[in-house]
């Protein structure tokens, strides 16, 4: 078991990685109360379960509002807990209820899918959808621990890892040269689960992304937009499939097209985009809209503006400048718009 911690802010992050750590649930102080989907049955005792839709359908007010519900109706307290177990879904819609009752009470978070392990569970980052746009609801609320437990990944299929692979390869295209290195090497090790590749994806990711919401928890600083590289285009692509189109693989042909516009614009080395596009083929992810069904290309760019990285006209993109490196850079609406309908347009 590994264990580490970050201060954000005002309040200490504990991480916890290995297999069986979802049992430290048990040793919480206070009334626990475990949301989770259908699909996963904690078999842990708690005072209140709260099973919610998993899945894009799932991130809606209204179940946000159903938990919120539940623990008024169990007269929970600020000093008892919320523990979310499952997806990126699950986590970012049970930390939005739980950031809400009473103004927040204590926050677990138990990631069931590599996505969640790597991103989703870290951060403080909670919402819903709303008015066809991602996360358009949502709070900065921190969980006092993660569980970071494997044991999940075993019944996860393959194509699940590939997603979560998405947000890993992230890290390593702008944060973390030697992640890039150290995931082109060992592919084939973490897409057949090997326990060690697995334990040290998720620890590097965790490490990468709480530094960087250390440094800019509330994404003022234009520090943190770097975790949301790929996620303009990725959203568009989101919104324009009404979400049916999977987080993972919508960020996959986004970093795609944003490292291609950064090398446009002449802010990326040449060679970056080859570089984006080899790591993401390795672990069989999309680089081209052609390769996602079900996607409105007129409505995707219609949903740019929705960006929270927008500020009036503009909108502050993190492109990458070589592997492992980036810089944030304001460019107009309109020209983004322009390089995204050529790049949804023409593929790659
Ligand atoms: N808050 C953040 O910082 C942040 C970061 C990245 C992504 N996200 C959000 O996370 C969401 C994507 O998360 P996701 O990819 O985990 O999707 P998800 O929650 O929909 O889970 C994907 C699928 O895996 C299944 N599943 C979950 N755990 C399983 C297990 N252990 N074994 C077998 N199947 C299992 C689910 O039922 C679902 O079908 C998106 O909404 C995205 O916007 C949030
Ligand atoms: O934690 C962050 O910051 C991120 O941007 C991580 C992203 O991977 C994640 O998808 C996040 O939910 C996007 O947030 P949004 O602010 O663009 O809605
Ligand atoms: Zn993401």
């Amino acid at each position: 078991m590994m264990e580490f911690s970050q201060q954000v802010c005002c309040s200490e992050v504990k991480v916890k990685v290995g297999r069986g750590v979802v049992k430290e649930i048990e040793s919480l102080p206070g009334r626990k109360c475990i949301v989770h989907p259908k699909s996963i049955k904690p078999e842990l005792k708690a005072d209140l379960e709260v099973e919610i839709e998993d899945g894009e359908s799932g991130k809606d007010i209204k179940n946000a509002m159903r938990i919120v519900d539940e623990l008024l109706e169990a007269e929970f307290t600020r000093g008892d807990y919320l523990v979310a177990i499952g997806g990126g879904t699950v986590l970012d819609v049970a930390g939005f209820s739980a950031s809400i009752f009473m103004r927040g009470l204590n926050l677990v978070n138990v990631p069931t899918t590599l996505l969640g392990m790597v991103d989703a569970g870290i951060g403080g980052k909670t919402g819903v959808n709303y008015g066809m746009a991602k996360n358009m609801l949502g709070t900065f609320y921190q969980p006092s621990l993660i569980l970071e437990d494997i044991s999940f990944l075993d019944t996860l299929p393959e194509e699940e890892i590939r997603k979560g692979m998405a947000e890993v390869i992230k890290y390593g295209l702008v944060l973390d040269k030697e992640l890039y290195d150290f995931l082109s090497l060992n592919y084939s090790s973490i897409l057949r689960k090997e326990q060690n590749s697995l334990e040290r994806v998720i620890h590097l990711s965790a490490l990468n992304k709480l530094k960087v919401v250390a440094e800019d928890e509330r994404e003022t600083k234009g520090i943190r937009v770097v975790l949301n590289f790929g996620h303009t285009v990725g959203h568009a692509i989101e919104a324009g499939s009404n979400f049916q189109i999977p987080h993972g693989l919508a960020i996959s042909v986004g970093m795609v097209c944003e490292a291609k516009i950064a090398e446009e614009m002449g802010y990326a080395e040449e060679g970056v985009v080859e570089d984006v596009i080899w790591l993401l083929q390795l672990f069989n992810l999309p680089i081209s809209p052609d390769q996602l069904k079900g996607l409105d290309k007129e409505q995707a760019v219609k949903s740019l503006s929705k960006d929270k990285k927008r500020r009036g006209e503009d909108i502050l993109m993190p492109f990458p400048t070589r592997i492992g490196s980036w810089r944030g850079v304001k460019i107009p609406l309109e020209t983004l718009r322009g390089f995204v309908v050529q790049c949804l347009g023409d593929g790659t």
